[in-house]
């Protein structure tokens, strides 16, 4: 057995690529325009006019802002690299590629910022978390954990819970240590080790699995008053920010939403298909074309079930997130509207 895992272990993990030095290069020669002029502090930031470039820079932009290049001693040019390399294990799925990761960056950063959370959490927390928005679905293939499970996919004999996520946390761990992408290179051991633990959790707490289990935690301590001295809140408050940040597109201007849900029904369909044709099996309506005139009722679903609940309890935390209840509420007014008239 031990054989046969590795050799799993070494075909799927052999394949991850890092960016090449002219990649790099070119990065590093753009000008790093101003976290004003790409709107990285809005709550309704949209990617959609920015091309790969302008999203790198932005990358760079959160980054100096956050002082993480000075307090981590960052070489630019393996910042550069990093990026570059982090963008390129992204594949060219419908949903979960890059633009989707750099969204949820740009959230973190947005939050982080506007609460003035960044002060709470300390600079290891937050380059931690950072890091971990960019990398949080790294390789993923546009199927999700159910998925691999039925189709005993490699990464299912690696993992059995939470697959897709220890994965992702694997090419993070992978893109690091490879050689000019070492963004990581120049803290002390001790350092290096809290942001790895810290970058774990986050990654392995966007399984909405993880966030079921522990909401009913990050409630409790919302009404109790947090304590933010205490590493168990805060270890709470990150995970349930990562939640946040992940699901971030339903507090969106409703255009932004509607083309979001667009990109993940049709990603949820195209594993459905895959399902019926590969697999001979009958997907889950939310994976089911034949099911698509369901989908406002489902998002309605997904907001009452999931998302009011995370976003009304952040909001409680600080009334600088109130304007994300309001884009939720809005647009589940908007997907009854339209649950109406099918
Ligand atoms: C847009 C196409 C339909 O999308 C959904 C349909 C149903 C549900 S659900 O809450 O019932 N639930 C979630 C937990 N699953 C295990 C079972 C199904 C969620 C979504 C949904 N998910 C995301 C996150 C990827 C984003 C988004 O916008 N919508
Ligand atoms: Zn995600």
């Amino acid at each position: 057995v031990a054989i046969a895992k590795q050799n799993v272990t070494l075909e799927v993990l052999s394949y991850h690529a890092t960016a090449s030095l002219e990649d790099a290069q070119k990065l590093r020669s753009l000008r790093v325009p101003s976290s004003v002029h790409f709107r990285l502090h809005d709550f309704g930031f949209d990617d959609i006019c920015m091309d790969d470039d302008e999203t790198l820079t932005a990358c760079i932009r959160m980054f100096l802002d956050l002082d993480l290049v000075e307090r981590f001693h960052m070489d630019y040019e393996v910042l550069c690299r990093w990026l570059c390399s982090v963008k390129k294990n992204y594949r060219n799925v419908t949903y979960h590629n890059w633009r989707h990761a750099f969204n949820v960056a740009q959230m973190m950063f947005s939050i982080l910022t506007a609460t003035q959370w960044w002060n709470i959490f300390g600079e290891i927390e937050c380059l931690a978390l950072l890091i971990g928005c960019l990398c949080h679905d790294l390789d993923h293939r546009g199927t999700n954990n159910s998925f691999q499970i039925k189709a005993s996919s490699p990464l299912a004999q690696l993992y059995s819970t939470s697959t897709m996520e220890h994965h992702h946390f694997d090419q993070c761990i992978m893109i690091l240590n490879s050689p000019g992408n070492q963004l990581l290179g120049n803290i002390s051991s001790e350092e290096y080790s809290r942001v790895i633990r810290v970058l774990e959790e986050a990654i392995l707490s966007t399984d909405l699995a993880v966030y079921f289990r522990k909401r009913g935690a990050f409630f409790n301590v919302v009404r109790e008053g947090p304590c933010w001295a205490v590493e168990d809140h805060r270890e709470l408050l990150r995970a349930m920010l990562m939640t946040v940040c992940d699901l971030a597109a339903i507090t969106k201007p409703w255009e932004i939403e509607k083309r979001v849900a667009e990109l993940v029904s049709s990603e949820f369909f195209e594993q459905g298909d895959i399902e019926r044709e590969k697999l001979n099996i009958t997907p889950i309506d939310i994976m089911n074309r034949e099911k698509e005139d369901q989908l406002p009722l489902m998002q309605v679903g997904f907001i009452d079930s999931i998302c009011l609940p995370i976003y009304e309890g952040f909001a409680m935390l600080s009334d600088k997130l109130e304007p994300l209840v309001v884009g939720v509420r809005q647009n589940r007014d908007k997907w009854m509207e339209i649950a109406a008239d099918n």
